[in-house]
């Protein structure tokens, strides 16, 4: 005899809820050419940017309504980083919302992979991870020009971190134009458990060049671009040039000796990234990345050492 099955009980269990992860790479400034001050407090830039995979990560979550904004940090230098109303990916999720007419409900989970303060954009790559994230979250559907208006306003380096790759950036570093790059390339980078402040090395670069840098150009890195282009190290190497080096040393003398054993140790070209401290080196392969980085770190040169390659792409949804 055939017995009706019972209906299994339902179990009511709470979905979790709704989360978006995105994750925004950290940069290096193949180029970084500095022009004079202007009256708004900033300066001209010519910069060739490329994103390497060392990545910040930050996953919205949906709240109840009336929430607010919530804020956590995690990963290595965490302490060093406002969980407050300051935080770039805070400032992103406020920004956005306001741009949508709606109320900023979000709690932020940020995991950082990019040196702290370190001239690797790893605030601007949470910003733009946030934008990301949020857009996705509030399904607020913004077009990729009113994501990226939006992060020229939370700061220069954030609309890089959106558009990832190789691409160069005038303006204060925000109007980009995507570069052609063929192949991989290995880099080493140094950084220092103390960073460095982006407008105190842009004031000591005022200070050095007595507020009258000479005007920048695209075709000071004619070299560069067919480097990228063909792919070769070696030439990307010698091309490598960096106007805030200077401004740089002067506040962390230290870091000449940094440059110094990336260059014996056979790097093909070894530059302060952006404002600093952070150094970094390019290598030939791999294997010679890993060689680099043992001597920084035998030699006390680095307080932590990655190695890693660029480019990598630019804010995108992760699982
Ligand atoms: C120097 C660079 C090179 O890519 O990055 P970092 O190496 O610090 O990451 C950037 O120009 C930094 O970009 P970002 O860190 O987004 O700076 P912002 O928040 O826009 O500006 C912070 C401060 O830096 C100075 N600033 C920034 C950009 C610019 N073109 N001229 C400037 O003088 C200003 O003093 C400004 O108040
Ligand atoms: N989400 C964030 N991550 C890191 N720093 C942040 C963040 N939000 C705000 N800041 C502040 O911005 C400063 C510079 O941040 P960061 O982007 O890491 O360095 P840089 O501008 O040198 O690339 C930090 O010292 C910190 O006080």
């Amino acid at each position: 005899m055939n017995r009706p099955r019972a209906t299994p009980p339902t179990r009511l269990t709470a979905a979790p809820p709704p989360t978006v992860r995105v994750r925004a790479p950290g940069k290096v400034n193949l180029s970084l050419r500095v022009g004079p001050v202007q009256d708004d407090g900033y300066h001209p830039l010519v910069s060739v940017f490329q994103a390497v995979a060392l990545f910040e990560e930050v996953a919205a979550s949906q709240v109840l309504p009336g929430a607010g904004v919530s804020l956590t940090v995690d990963g290595p230098q965490a302490q060093l980083v406002p969980t407050d109303s300051t935080n770039l990916a805070w400032r992103a999720a406020v920004l956005l919302a306001e741009h949508a007419g709606i109320a900023p409900d979000v709690a932020l989970r940020v995991r950082k992979g990019v040196p702290v303060a370190g001239g690797m954009a790893g605030g601007s790559a949470d910003a733009a991870a946030a934008l990301v994230a949020c857009d996705a979250l509030w399904e607020t559907g913004l077009p990729r020009t009113e994501l990226m208006e939006l992060a020229s306003r939370l700061g220069s380096d954030v609309p890089f971190c959106l558009l990832g790759h190789t691409a160069v950036g005038t303006g204060r570093g925000h109007l980009l134009t995507p570069a052609m790059t063929r192949g991989e390339f290995h880099w080493v980078f140094g950084a220092s458990e103390r960073g460095l402040s982006t407008p105190a090395v842009f004031a000591a670069f005022d200070d050095l060049t007595h507020g009258a840098a000479s005007p920048v150009g695209l075709a000071d890195d004619t070299a560069l671009m067919q480097a990228l282009r063909a792919g070769d190290p070696t030439a990307l190497g010698a091309a490598l040039h960096n106007d805030l080096q200077e401004a740089a040393l002067s506040l962390r003398p230290e870091l000449a000796r940094t440059l110094e054993i990336a260059h014996e140790t056979g790097a093909l070209g070894a530059i302060v990234s952006g404002s600093g401290p952070t150094v970094a080196a390019l290598a030939r392969s791999r294997q010679h990345a890993l060689a680099i980085a043992a001597t920084w770190t035998a030699e006390g040169a680095a307080d932590t050492v990655w190695t890693t390659t660029g480019p990598a792409h630019g804010a995108r949804h992760t699982t």
